[in-house]
């Protein structure tokens, strides 16, 4: 496994909620990350990571192959791949993302 992979691994594994995304949750550089990051916020996460694939090209390239993905945001709770900001809107909507967050003991 190669670096960028084993770190994206241990990211994921040793945070129970990890945004790949574009910019930081204060200064998003996208409206998609914006948009996840609002998500999250409104449903009271309070342990946050968040990774900007922006400082480092194999770190976006990397999450894309990890999670089979193609694009950024990518959300992963418990180390499990959630999805994109489309997935994060969907599962705002019916509540299941509160739920996950709840069950991740991140609220
Ligand atoms: N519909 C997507 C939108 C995300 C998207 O299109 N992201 C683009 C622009 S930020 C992207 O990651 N492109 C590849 C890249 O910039 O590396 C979602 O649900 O997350």
């Amino acid at each position: 496994m190669s670096d960028v992979q084993e770190f994206l691994r241990e990211t994921v594994t040793d945070n129970p909620v990890v945004l790949f995304m574009k910019g930081t949750a204060q200064f998003p550089q996208c409206g998609f990350s914006g948009k996840a990051i609002q998500f999250l916020k409104s449903n009271g996460v309070k342990q946050l990571t968040t990774v900007n694939v922006l400082e480092d090209a194999e770190v976006r390239q990397g999450i894309k192959e990890f999670s089979n993905w193609p694009t950024i945001p990518q959300l992963y709770i418990k180390g499990e791949f959630v999805g994109g900001s489309d997935i994060i809107a969907e599962l705002d909507s019916t509540g299941e993302l509160k739920q996950m967050l709840a069950e991740a003991g991140v609220v």
